[in-house]
Parts: C-alpha cells; structure tokens; sequence
C-alpha cells in the first residue's frame, strides 16, 4: 500500500479523539473513575480541582485574605499554574513549584470554595482548561464541578457523579485513616458544607449539565463505575447510545 493508502487506512481504524467531563459533588469518585478511564481509554486526564487548589494555595502562601474577593480577583492572574495530563502520573506546579501535596492540606480544602466563588479566578481557569483540552492528541477526560455547564459544554460525554453523603463520609474518612483522627460525623459536615458553597456560588456552580448522564456511585464498586463510564465512552464513540 502506497502512502497515501496508509493515511486513510490509519484514519479510519484511529478512533476520533473524545471529549469526557466528569462532574459531581466531593467525594463521588470523579478522581478515580476520571484517572481510570483515561488510562484505559488511552486518553490525558485534568483535574482542574488541584488547579482551584493551587491558586488557593498561592492566595494562603502569599498573605491574601482568601474571604476579600477583591484582593483575590486583583492576584488572580499572578501564579503561573502547569498541569500535567498523565493519568497515571498526574501533577501540579505554581510558579515552577511541585504542588501535589500542599493543595492537599486541610487549610486549602478549607479555603479552597471562598476562592472559587471569585468570578476572575474562575475566567482565568476556565481559558487554561479549554486549552489544556484542545490540545490532548486523542481525548480528554476532564475533571471538576462545571465542565459540562460551563468549561466543555460540546464535550462528547458528560457525566455527574452522585453518591449518598455518607457513603462520600466513609470513603473520605478510610483515606484518612492512619493519617488524622477520622471522624465520621465530622467529616460528612465539611463535605456537605463544601458541597453548599459550591452550588451556591453565582458563577459556574456545581451543576448537572441537561444532556448529562447521571451515574449514583452509592452501592457501586469503584471498578463497577469505571466499566460504566468507559462503555458509555466506547458507545459514544461507535455512535450505538440512544441521545
Ligand atoms: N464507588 C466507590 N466505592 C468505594 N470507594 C470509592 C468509590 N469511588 C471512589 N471511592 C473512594 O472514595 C474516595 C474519594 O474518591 P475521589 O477522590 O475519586 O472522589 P472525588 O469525587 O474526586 O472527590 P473530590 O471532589 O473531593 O476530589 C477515594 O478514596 C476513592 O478510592
Ligand atoms: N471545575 C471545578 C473544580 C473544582 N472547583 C472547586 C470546588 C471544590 O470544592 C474545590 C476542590 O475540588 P476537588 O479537589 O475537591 O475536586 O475546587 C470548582 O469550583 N470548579
């Protein structure tokens, strides 16, 4: 076959890249089951809830009163934020800095809602995760509370996530164990308090896309929905789904 052959051929056996968002409340598994399927499905993967992070983390770490949304809207454009797209090694700088652990801190989650209610951070996010999107190679599948209302709304799949918040309670407090004292009841309020700001805020809540397909993770294995998430992304691209 001459190379021309080739192209077409290649063309048609390469699956046209996807677009995946994945939204949901705290706790839901969008992390797992969006690392997961990108990793099976051969796709880059963003988790623009680190990228909240960091810019809150660079708010704390720089004297910004995180609650003066003015003062956060004037430092928004400051940091620079690099987010690596590999599933299985997913990572995060601020200002050449590896981040992947201090945004994990309790002050960050604590902080993290107040700066993403803050309408210039979310413009700013919103343009760096368009862009990361635009230029994966064969898809995407991207992460956080608005990528089908707002950040993706063309994306080829949408899904919002939900889960009982107890079941969300327990899963968070098996990850701490060992690491801090793990109360249930305590930790069930902040997800649930997190949650509220989040769908409160004007700009770009937490919200189900119309055209998204809501997956409850309650009585689910991790692995029951990642097989869920990944034939709905196989059906879309083989056009079987009904719409
Ligand atoms: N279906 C499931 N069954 C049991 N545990 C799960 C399930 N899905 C996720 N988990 C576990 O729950 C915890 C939270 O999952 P994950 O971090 O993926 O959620 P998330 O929606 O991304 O949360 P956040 O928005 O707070 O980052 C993890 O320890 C994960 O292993
Ligand atoms: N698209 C997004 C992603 C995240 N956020 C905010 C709201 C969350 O409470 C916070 C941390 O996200 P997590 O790491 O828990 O996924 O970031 C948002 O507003 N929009």
């Amino acid at each position: 076959m001459n190379n021309v052959g080739n192209a077409v051929t290649a063309a048609r056996i390469a699956p046209a890249a996807v677009v995946v968002g994945i939204d949901g409340p705290s706790g839901t598994g969008k992390s797992s089951t969006s690392k997961a399927v990108a990793a099976k499905l051969g796709l880059r993967y963003l988790d623009t809830g680190a990228q909240y992070r960091a810019i809150t983390w660079w708010m704390l770490s720089n004297g910004i009163d995180v609650n003066d949304a003015a003062a956060v809207a004037d430092a928004a454009g400051k940091p620079e934020i690099v987010s690596g797209t590999d599933p299985s090694a997913p990572a995060i700088t601020v200002d050449g800095a590896d981040a992947a652990a201090p945004i994990r801190t309790q002050e960050v989650t604590s902080a993290v809602s107040a700066v993403s209610a803050v309408p210039e951070v979310r413009t700013r996010l919103t343009e760096l995760q368009r862009a990361i999107a635009a230029e994966a190679p064969h898809g995407i599948v991207v992460e956080g509370r608005d990528i089908g209302t707002t950040v993706l709304p063309d994306a080829d799949l949408k899904i919002f996530l939900t889960a009982s918040a107890e079941a969300r309670a327990a899963r968070r407090s098996g990850e701490l164990k060992g690491k801090e004292a793990t109360d249930l009841a305590a930790t069930q309020a902040a997800l649930v308090k997190r949650d509220a700001a989040d769908s409160g805020r004007k700009t770009s809540p937490l919200a189900k896309a119309d055209d998204a397909v809501e997956v409850d993770t309650t009585d689910l294995t991790l692995d029951q929905v990642i097989e869920c998430v990944v034939t709905l992304v196989e059906e879309r691209r083989s056009g079987t789904e009904s719409a």
